[in-house]
C-alpha cells in the first residue's frame, strides 16, 4: 500500500491581480486523514487546493509535503506523491478511456515510456474499482459528466498517490456513485483533502471538516460539531435547521419557500395550463 503523505499549509496568501483570495490559511493534515474542505462559492477552496498540489504558487507562506517545501521539490517527485481530481482536469478529448487512466503512470515512466505488466494490471484494477472498465475503448469526449469524473478518479488512483486532492468529486455523480466514491476514499488509506458542497455527505465521509470563508479558515474540527445553524447562517447566509442523527451527524432542513397553492406544484401546472 502507498504510504500516506503528511501535508502542512503554512500561512498561505494568494492575491491574483492584487485581489486577496487566500488570506493567511494554515492547515495541517495528518497521514491517512480524510479532510473535507467546505465553504461558499468563491471562498477560496479550489485556490487552496491548487496551492496544495503545486499548481499555484502562493504569494506568501509555504506548503510542505512530507516535511519538504513542495516548491523546493522537483515537480516529478511531487507528482509521484500527489494526485488531483479537479473540474478542469486536462484531458485530450480524443483519447480513449484506458489511455486517460494510463496517464496516471506518467510520473513513473522510464525513458522508453513503456508500461510494465504490473502497471497494466494496476490500470485494469483502478478502472474496475471506479466502474469504468466497460468504457475502456470509448473516447473521453463521448462520456457523460459522471463517467468522466470516475475516469479521472481512476487516473488518480493509478498514480498511487500518498495525498489525493479532490475538487468537488461528487459533482455529476448520481447518488449511488456519490456514496461509493466517499466510501472508497475512506478505504484507500491515503491522505485525502476534498472540497465538497454537500455538508451532510462531507460530515459522514470525512474525519475532519475545515471551513473557508472569504479566503480565511474560519472553522475546523469534528464533523459532528462543525456543521451548526450558526455556521450556516454566518458563512452561507442560510437560516437552515440542523438536527442530529443517532450517529451525531448533522441533518439539514433547508428553508425552502412554500409551494404555491393548496395543490402545490400540480396547482401551478393547472394554473399555467389554463392561462
Ligand atoms: N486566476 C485567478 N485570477 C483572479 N481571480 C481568481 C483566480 N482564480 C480564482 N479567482 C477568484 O478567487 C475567488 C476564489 O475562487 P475559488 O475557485 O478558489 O473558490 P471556490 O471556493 O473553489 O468556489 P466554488 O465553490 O464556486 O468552486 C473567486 O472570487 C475567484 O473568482
Amino acid at each position: 500500500m502507498t504510504e500516506p503523505a503528511a501535508l502542512r499549509i503554512d500561512d498561505v496568501h494568494w492575491a491574483p491581480g492584487g485581489k486577496p483570495v487566500l488570506r493567511g490559511v494554515s492547515l495541517t493534515v495528518e497521514p491517512g486523514e480524510v479532510v473535507g474542505l467546505l465553504g461558499p462559492n468563491g471562498s477560496g477552496k479550489s485556490s487552496l487546493l491548487r496551492c496544495a498540489y503545486r499548481r499555484q504558487r502562493p504569494d506568501r507562506g509555504a506548503v510542505h509535503l512530507d516535511g519538504a517545501d513542495i516548491w523546493r521539490t522537483p515537480a516529478m517527485r511531487v507528482a509521484r506523491r500527489v494526485a488531483a481530481v479537479t473540474q478542469d482536469a486536462p484531458a485530450d478529448l480524443e483519447n480513449h478511456v484506458e489511455q486517460i487512466v494510463a496517464l496516471g503512470r506518467t510520473p513513473y515512466l522510464g525513458a522508453l515510456g513503456r508500461l510494465t505488466a504490473g502497471e497494466r494490471s494496476l490500470i485494469g484494477a483502478a478502472m474496475a474499482r471506479c466502474e469504468v472498465a466497460h468504457l475502456a475503448g470509448r473516447s473521453y469526449a463521448s462520456l457523460s459528466g459522471g463517467e468522466r469524473q470516475r475516469v479521472q478518479l481512476a487516473r488518480a488512483l493509478v498514480q498511487e498517490p500518498g495525498l489525493l486532492i479532490l475538487d468537488e468529486p461528487t459533482n455529476h455523480l448520481d447518488l449511488r456513485h456519490q456514496v461509493e466514491l466517499l466510501g472508497l476514499i475512506g478505504e484507500l488509506g491515503v491522505t485525502v483533502v476534498a472540497a465538497l458542497h454537500d455538508l451532510q455527505l462531507a460530515a459522514a465521509a470525512c474525519d475532519r471538516l475545515v471551513v473557508l470563508h472569504d479566503g480565511h479558515l474560519v472553522a475546523e474540527g469534528d464533523p459532528r460539531e462543525i456543521v451548526t445553524e450558526r455556521l450556516l447562517a454566518e458563512v452561507y447566509g442560510v437560516a437552515a435547521e440542523v438536527s442530529r442523527g443517532g450517529d451525531g451527524l448533522p441533518r439539514l432542513s433547508l428553508p425552502l419557500p412554500p409551494k404555491r397553492g393548496e395543490g402545490g406544484r400540480a396547482a401551478c401546472r393547472d394554473e399555467a395550463a389554463s392561462a
